[in-house]
């Protein structure tokens, strides 16, 4: 079975600070696997390696088998099959949230340049299709109700939910979630928690997530990697991963709000 995303000696320099150092990380089919580690690790900067937000120094991705080319764009590279949320929101928050995720469809049912300008016949039925599909969305994740509403007037557990449902509108092998938790209550991650096993058992996606909330990763994943200063520390099963000595004194040590 070819893996959803195989990252191979992943490294990342910033001017003289070598922020992700030979690292590889591989997610299978619909594997559920997280990455954690103390503040500063290098999370972050990994998955903008991944996702082509900032490209790795060198090091090899590949989404669904498929190689990313160097200097290949974010949105080029979303189109291969790999899709994420970012720590901080980032939806349009003056549009509606059936607009946020029309906007992820269009990536995905790009009609031919001469289609949409001329307004011929395939340019509707694309349009009637793409909001077909996002209404199925937004209704399947109980967002039915608030689908005209600004995003950016939504309580903040329902923005990260509108958040993936998004990433999930382009139909990906694999979805990134950087610290979807981050800043929820217990309810709210809750519900996140039983989203997330969705994308795999319902929607067949592979999820690679981001998360300080160890009891959400410990319910969750089912491998783990651990990153420290940049390194590699540790990968195995949640309970391997829980009496592994390295990572213990890396979080007690590091002072992690893990
Ligand atoms: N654009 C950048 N330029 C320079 N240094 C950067 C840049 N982005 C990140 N870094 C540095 O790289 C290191 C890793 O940061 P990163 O945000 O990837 O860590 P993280 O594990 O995601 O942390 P957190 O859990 O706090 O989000 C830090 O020392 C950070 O200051």
């Amino acid at each position: 079975m070819t893996d959803a995303l195989s990252a191979d000696h992943i490294t990342k320099v910033f001017g003289g600070l070598t922020a992700v150092d030979d690292v590889s990380l591989h997610v299978g089919e619909k594997e559920l696997v997280a990455l954690i580690g103390p503040n500063g690790a290098g999370k972050t900067t990994f998955f903008n390696c991944l996702t082509g937000v900032a490209p790795a120094t060198t090091g090899t991705v590949k989404i669904a088998g498929q190689e990313v080319k160097k200097n290949t764009k974010a949105y080029k590279v979303a189109q291969m099959g790999i899709s994420r949320t970012f720590q901080n929101i980032r939806l349009f928050s003056q549009l509606s949230v059936l607009e946020n995720v029309l906007i992820a469809l269009t990536n995905q049912y790009k009609e031919n340049f001469l289609t949409s300008v001329l307004r011929l016949p395939g340019y509707y039925k694309t349009e009637d299709a793409m909001e077909k599909r996002a209404k199925e969305l937004l209704a399947d994740f109980d967002l039915e109700d608030v689908m005209y509403f600004p995003a950016g007037d939504l309580p903040y557990g329902t923005q990260r939910k509108v958040e993936i449902v998004r990433a999930l509108a382009t139909d990906p092998k694999i979805i990134c979630l950087d610290e979807p938790a981050a800043g929820m209550n217990p309810e709210e991650t809750a519900d996140l928690t039983k989203l997330i096993k969705r994308l795999q058992t319902e929607y067949g996606i592979a999820v690679l997530l981001i998360e300080h909330d160890m009891s959400l990763v410990m319910n969750l994943a089912e491998r783990i990697y651990v990153l420290a200063e940049g390194k590699l520390l540790a990968q195995g099963t949640p309970s391997e991963i829980q009496n592994n000595e390295a990572v213990i004194n890396a979080y007690l040590g590091g002072g992690a709000d893990a």
